[in-house]
């Protein structure tokens, strides 16, 4: 499998390159790209990458376009990992998985997509639960809240429809009961933790993933990247990957 990785510059880029070479999963590096060509090697255009068999992207949410553009002229499957989308970056990922298979995830652990489920259990549960996200990251991060709160925060609506999420909280006015909070913190070289609390009067239940190593992410997306190979067109996640039912597929 043939990978072309990128934003192969940054930290999770390093990480898929890393893997590749080492052949993780049957992968082997086509190619290193990144916008603005930092290193020996890495091409600034995807138009100069070689033939592949798919593309894995690290790099950021504004360049999903160009990127899908791409792939679907040529055929080439392709796993995005970024976060922080904007709408109408969505809808671009939303028609591209019409022509081509692609795979998006806020986050490539399967951990992560236990912790979904259980969120979703456990809100299911507990009627009436407040619910609230928190997660931490590294000081360099810049979307907030993280794509995997937010996903998060999407699994605890399949069982409670009717919240809304609430961003940050500061000033007067008392929780509302049809909202999910959600707080970011960010400090030094959080990796990426998650916690979920569903609380009533009387208990609280306490979900908590925390990420030790970015390898975590780029095992994932190599995983991910193999899922994809002889898939048809469509929208792949997580949860088609393990096999769980209402995936995105
Ligand atoms: N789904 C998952 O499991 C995970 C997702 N992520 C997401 O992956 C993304 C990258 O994270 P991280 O590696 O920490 O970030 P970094 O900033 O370390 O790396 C991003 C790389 O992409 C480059 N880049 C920036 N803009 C573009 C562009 N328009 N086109 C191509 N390349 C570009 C950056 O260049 P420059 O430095 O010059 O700006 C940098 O080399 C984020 O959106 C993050 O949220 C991260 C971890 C796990
Ligand atoms: O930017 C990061 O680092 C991460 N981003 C993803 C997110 O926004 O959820 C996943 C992971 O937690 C690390």
């Amino acid at each position: 499998m043939r990978i072309i990785a990128n934003g192969a510059c940054g930290h999770m880029g390093r990480e898929i390159v890393r893997l590749a070479e080492e052949g993780y999963r049957g992968g082997e590096l086509a190619a290193a790209v990144d916008a603005y060509g930092k290193g020996e090697g890495v091409l600034a255009d995807l138009h100069d990458a070689p033939e592949a068999d798919v593309i894995i992207d690290f790099s950021h949410h504004t360049a999903v376009g160009p990127l899908l553009a791409y792939a679907c002229g040529r055929g080439l499957p392709v796993v995005i990992a970024t976060t922080g989308h904007t709408e109408e970056e969505r809808e671009l990922i939303f028609a591209a998985a019409k022509k081509i298979p692609v795979f998006f995830s806020a986050n490539m652990s399967v951990g992560v997509a236990l912790l979904c489920s259980l969120a979703r259990q456990a809100a299911a549960v507990l009627e009436g639960a407040d619910i609230e996200i928190v997660e931490i990251h590294h000081n360099r991060k810049v979307d907030a809240p993280s794509g995997t709160a937010l996903m998060l925060a999407d699994a605890v609506r399949e069982a409670r429809p009717e919240l809304k999420n609430h961003c940050g909280r500061s000033g007067q006015g008392k929780r509302e009961q049809n909202e999910i909070g959600i707080s970011a913190l960010r400090m030094g070289g959080v990796v990426g933790t998650h916690e979920v609390m569903i609380t009533t009067e009387t208990q609280t239940i306490t979900l908590k993933h925390e990420a030790y190593s970015r390898a975590l992410f780029a095992e994932g997306a190599l995983t991910a990247a193999r899922f994809l190979q002889g898939k048809g067109a469509g929208l792949y996640d997580m949860r088609s990957m393990i096999g769980e039912s209402g995936g995105a597929e």
